[in-house]
Formats: C-alpha cells, sequence, structure tokens
C-alpha cells in the first residue's frame, strides 16, 4: 500500500485506478476474480477485499475532475502560462483578500473610530477576522490538502498551515467580509454590487493563479458564508459583553 505518502485527498485517487473501482462497484455487470488465500488465512476462504462503495467512486471521480479542471483553469499560474501576462492584477487581488491588509485595516479604523456604533461594527469585524484565520487554520490543518503542483508558491505573507489549500482562506474570508459590509455598511446598489462582485473575483482568481482546486474555492465561499452566522449569533455588543465594551471605554478615555 502506497496510502502512507499521500495526503487525504491525493490517497483517495490513488488507491485504485478508476477501471478497478468499477469493476468492484458494479460486480454483477463483472463478476470478481476468484480470491486467492493470503499466507496465515484459514484454507479455501477468500480474504476480504474492501470494495470501494459508490458513494466512494463518486467523490473519487470528482476528485479527479475537479483536478482537472482546476489545472485547465490555472491559466496565470506562471508568468510564462497562458494568460501570464494577467498575474500580476490577480497578484493584487489576492492582496485584497489577504487577512494582513483586512486586519491592519479594521484595527486602524477601531483606533481612529469616535462613534460607538462604528467601533461595535469594526470589533466585530476583527472577530469575524480572526475566527476566520482560526477556523480556515483548523480546517487545512485537519484536511491537509496540498496546492495544485502547478502553484508557485510566491504568496505574500504565509502561516505554516498556508502550505495546503483546502479550503481557501481568501474564498472564506471573501464571503464572509462581503456579508459582512452588506449587512452593517449603508452602501449604494452600485457599490453592493461591486463588493459582491469583488468576492466572486477573488475566489475566480485563486483557481487562475493556480492556488487552489475548483472545490477549494467553493468549499471556502461556503464555510465563509457560514461563518458570517456564527459572527451574527455571537455579536458583541454593550448588552452582550458589557465587561468588554467597558474596558474599551475606559482605555479611550
Ligand atoms: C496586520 C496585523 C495587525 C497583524 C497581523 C497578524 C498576522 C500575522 C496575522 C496572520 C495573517 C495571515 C498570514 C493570514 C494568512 C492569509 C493567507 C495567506 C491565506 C491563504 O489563503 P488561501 O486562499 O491561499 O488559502
Amino acid at each position: 500500500m502506497r496510502l502512507q505518502k499521500y495526503n487525504t485527498f491525493e490517497a483517495l485517487l490513488v488507491s485504485d485506478t478508476f477501471e478497478n473501482l468499477t469493476f468492484s462497484c458494479f460486480p454483477l455487470q463483472h463478476p470478481a476474480p476468484p480470491q486467492t488465500s493470503p499466507a496465515g488465512s484459514p484454507a479455501g476462504r477468500a480474504a476480504p477485499v474492501p470494495s470501494p462503495s459508490c458513494a466512494a467512486v463518486a467523490f473519487r471521480s470528482l476528485l479527479a475532475a475537479d483536478l482537472r479542471f482546476s489545472r485547465q483553469l490555472g491559466v496565470c499560474a506562471g508568468e510564462r502560462s497562458a494568460w501570464g501576462s494577467a498575474r500580476p492584477l490577480l497578484r493584487l487581488l489576492e492582496v485584497s483578500g489577504h487577512g494582513v491588509p483586512w486586519l491592519a485595516g479594521t484595527l486602524y479604523g477601531l483606533g481612529r473610530s469616535e462613534s460607538p456604533a462604528g467601533r461595535e461594527v469594526l470589533l466585530n469585524l476583527l472577530f469575524a477576522l480572526v475566527l476566520d484565520l482560526v477556523l480556515v487554520a483548523m480546517v487545512k490543518g485537519l484536511v491537509r490538502r496540498r496546492r495544485p503542483t502547478h502553484n508557485k508558491m510566491d504568496m505574500f505573507v504565509t502561516i505554516s498551515v498556508d502550505k495546503y489549500s483546502f479550503p481557501s482562506g481568501h474564498a472564506t474570508r471573501a464571503a464572509m467580509v462581503c456579508r459582512f459590509v452588506l449587512h452593517h455598511l449603508v452602501l449604494a446598489i452600485p457599490l453592493r454590487v461591486l463588493v459582491v462582485l469583488w468576492a466572486i473575483i477573488v475566489g475566480i482568481s485563486r483557481v487562475m493563479l493556480g492556488r487552489h482546486n475548483v472545490s477549494d474555492v467553493a468549499f471556502g465561499f461556503i464555510m465563509g458564508y457560514m461563518q458570517y452566522n456564527v459572527v451574527k449569533y455571537f455579536w458583541l455588543s454593550p448588552l452582550s459583553a458589557p465587561a468588554l465594551f467597558a474596558v474599551w471605554n475606559q482605555w479611550n478615555q
């Protein structure tokens, strides 16, 4: 077995060929060859061969399609790629969805804000951004899916788990921030559309840059969308967290 060498996703892909999987999935159409007894097993009894379920076959096929499709979409993965000249623009988008500018901007805003309402929103945005970093790091560390092989690891400020790609941290942040901004900022409709477009383009650019597979970004969008529900549930306010706001007010006097 070669499985130890691979991470969770790759192990699922290399553990069998597609033909063998189809074979095991539909035994009536393709009768299985007789199994030989391995050394040490009772004579005459076939060794149990685990056959993957149809769900596992479907999952592996989807993952294989995901890898293939993502590679095709990675048109800005390098300067010499098909759309390599657009790479600097996409890297700018990468910075626009990165954790550091969002954290720095929120902290700066908190320091400058003079209205209690503004401070409350920014404090919750800070909570949301930190929560996002923690949750994404946990899932990345748990799943440990490697970034696509065509990715050039030249990303702006990363932490250790960022060698993994599932889910896309940019996609979670973009989706969560998008919902947050749409709920808490009064914006004209064109600006609201722009915020949604930004989130979508940040997600697509991750695949085009070769940083992610499509499934990393799709899951990232779903996860980021749901993270906003967590932020909403634990919304920090003078009523829900009086001690925090008392300390905050004292510190700012
Ligand atoms: C800016 C301030 C005040 C503090 C910074 C604290 C700090 C170092 C936070 C970590 C931010 C960071 C490195 C986030 C990671 C962003 C990143 C590279 C995500 C990966 O995204 P992905 O889409 O490629 O998964």
